[in-house]
């Protein structure tokens, strides 16, 4: 409960952070509302008074005075009118800020994160993903529900007071019975999150099914392999799930329900009898009849509305818990206070003694590596599925820190470094590279933000990556926005985006890693989905651009590697060889069994252009 209240504090405080004036002006509009119905009432009973009057022969009444408190309930009816619009006008403008700024708290936060460990944590990732989705729906939601909840404690707090100067027992009686209201339904409020909590895990999984049976990245096998069902099975699946826990809930919650309005009927009518036995005993008018029966009906009205409101609080409060546990998260890497500025490459990088797991909780993949790269060298790295390769990479880029060891640039420890700035001395293309969704230019263009318009310098690294030709041949050249999920908008009309074959996607993301002036290139399986002749090409072109550069190359195309100075072979985690193409040959280990192997394959090739691969 504690817990509760205290989310609550902190969402408030949110809130208020987002549009402070806002935030007044809306509180200022909903305490008018939560008053108007007591003005009403009170308009009411003064007519009806003057009317009693005036039957009973007692009072003329005098036509100003009925003119003003008709014109004061005109003013009361057009107010009350009015001020819903210009409420939910100002709420939408508060959740647009309010979605604007914890959108903007959440993606702060994670680009804060400067390594990939907690992308790599299911748990964390989950808790990424929930802050994430709830930023997107919870804005709004939470504010209707803190209107209703000011608005309704105004109305409570003025009829009670009204019914206190009438009679304390029947004000004692009215908020005693909403009391048990109040404990279950924060009990309500309690269970629901928990439930909505123990079910974010399921909904989680429904989205992914979603996404399997619509997204355009999932199509295709979706349909080869006749997926469709068997997902929609899954998601079905879970649906009854959800369903199942809501109903139980639901249950729950209609059986306090019943039980509680039971009492507040019954309240109701005690309520009724006092004051109709006070008018009968001549101590009230017929205007407080009707001024107390209102105030006895709006204080259950207004408690149940605000009841429901402290509940409906609930998931407000539920997205802020994911949404604090993310901005609680520790940083994923450390960063030095006083960083050293990174030197341009000219000694090389030198892996020292460095062993790797990705928590305690899993097996080391990298054990005791030592290696060099020196600098205006190429080095490649080969070894089997799952030797390690891609989790070097990782530690080289500073995504991960090594577990023991360390990785020296010129000597110095990477660790020292800011990690953005070290990261602008390194380039990369990485096997699981991105397609981005936008321009040619841009897509080339990301590898150096600054130079993103400068036309020349990315035609020279499509050029380098061997795609300007074909980029020419695009409907709009380098303006041509590549994708399968934007209608492109170009010179006033709208065409179906164009999509890139693998091998022309991959080489776009080449000329993105040369788009970048970096001391280190580093490419991950660079040729994997290259034809014969593209590879070729590119291979003739690369000996030339990587002349004298430093370079760490992946591949398990054997014809690739053999171009580098030399060659590390990873074997379960640690460097088992080391040498020229040539003298690995001819110490006939575990690289000149696997470059036999595959020479082996493609001679038995039935298409004996195409090279294999390991
Ligand atoms: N985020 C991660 N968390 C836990 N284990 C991981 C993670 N990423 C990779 N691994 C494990 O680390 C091992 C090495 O994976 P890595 O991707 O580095 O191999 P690789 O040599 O690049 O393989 P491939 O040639 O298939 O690309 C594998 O056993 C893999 O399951």
């Amino acid at each position: 409960m504690w817990h509760f209240l205290q989310s609550v504090t902190q969402l408030v405080k949110f809130v208020w952070r987002s549009h402070p004036l806002g935030c007044v002006v809306a509180v200022i509009l909903t305490i008018l509302q939560g008053l108007i119905p007591l003005a009403n009432a009170w308009v009411l009973k003064v007519l009806l008074d003057w009317l009693a009057e005036q039957f009973a022969g007692q009072k003329d009444i005098i036509n100003e005075q009925l003119m003003g408190l008709l014109i004061a309930q005109t003013v009361l009816i057009v107010t009350a009118a009015m001020l819903p619009n210009v409420s939910r006008y100002l709420n939408a403008e508060l959740g647009r800020r309010l979605t604007i700024s914890i959108q903007s708290s959440v993606y702060q936060k994670i680009n804060q994160f400067r390594g990939i460990a907690h992308f790599e944590n299911p748990e964390v990732y989950d808790t990424i993903r929930l802050a994430e989705e709830g930023a997107e729906q919870s804005s709004g939601q939470t504010l209707q529900v803190l209107t209703d909840l000011i608005q309704s404690l105004v109305t409570l707090l003025s009829f009670v007071s009204v019914l206190i100067s009438f009679n304390l027992f029947l004000a004692n009686l009215v908020l005693l019975a909403a009391l048990p209201q109040l404990i279950t339904q924060l009990q309500i409020g309690r269970q629901r999150f928990g439930l909505a909590y123990e079910l974010s895990p399921t909904e989680r999984r429904k989205h992914y099914y979603s996404f399997l049976l619509s997204d355009v990245y999932a199509v295709k096998e979706v349909r080869l392999f006749g997926l469709g069902t068997y997902f929609l099975d899954k998601l079905l699946q879970l649906y009854q799930r959800t369903h199942h826990a809501e109903r139980q809930q639901q249950q729950r919650e209609l059986r306090w329900e019943l039980g509680l309005n039971i009492i507040s009927s019954i309240v109701a009518s005690i309520a009724f009898v006092i004051v109709v036995s006070a008018a009968f005993a001549e101590r009230v008018s017929l205007g407080d009849i009707m001024l107390y029966v209102n105030a006895v009906t709006s204080v259950q009205m207004a408690s149940g509305r605000l009841i429901g409101a402290i509940a409906g609080l609930s998931e407000g409060v539920l997205f802020y818990s994911f949404f604090e546990k993310l901005l609680n998260l520790s940083p994923d890497l450390p960063v030095p206070a006083t960083p050293y500025p990174v030197p341009s490459l000219s000694s090389g990088i030198e892996l020292r003694n460095v062993s790797f797991r990705y928590s305690d909780h899993h097996p080391w993949i990298l054990r005791d590596v030592n290696l060099q790269i020196p600098a205006h060298h190429c080095l490649a790295l080969v070894g089997l599925n799952g030797a390690g390769k891609s989790t070097l990479v990782k530690l080289l880029t500073r995504l991960y820190d090594p577990t023991i060891g360390q990785i020296l640039w010129d000597g110095i420890d990477i660790r020292e470094f800011e990690p953005d700035e070290f990261r602008r001395h390194i380039s990369t293309i990485f096997q699981d590279f991105m397609h981005y969704d936008l321009t040619v230019r841009e897509n080339i263009g990301l590898g150096d933000l600054s130079r993103i318009q400068d036309m020349p310098w990315i035609q020279k690294a499509a050029k380098q990556a061997n795609i300007h030709e074909e980029i020419l041949r695009l409907p709009h050249d380098y303006e041509t926005e590549i994708t399968r999920m934007f209608a492109e908008e170009m010179t006033g009309e709208k065409a179906a985006g164009i999509d890139l074959s693998g091998g022309q996607w991959q080489r776009i993301a080449t000329a993105r890693m040369f788009a970048r002036e970096a001391d280190l290139l580093i490419l991950d399986e660079p040729t994997a989905a290259l034809d014969a002749q593209a590879e070729y090409e590119t291979y003739s072109h690369f000996k030339q651009l990587m002349a004298d550069r430093t370079s760490l190359l992946i591949s398990h195309r054997f014809s690739t590697v053999r171009m580098a100075d030399a060659i590390a072979v990873l074997e379960a985690g640690r460097i088992v060889e080391y040498g020229s193409h040539e003298a690995l040959m001819r110490s006939n280990g575990t690289y000149a069994k696997l470059y036999r192997l595959q020479a082996e394959s493609y001679m038995d090739s039935p298409q004996p252009h195409s090279p294999a691969s390991v």
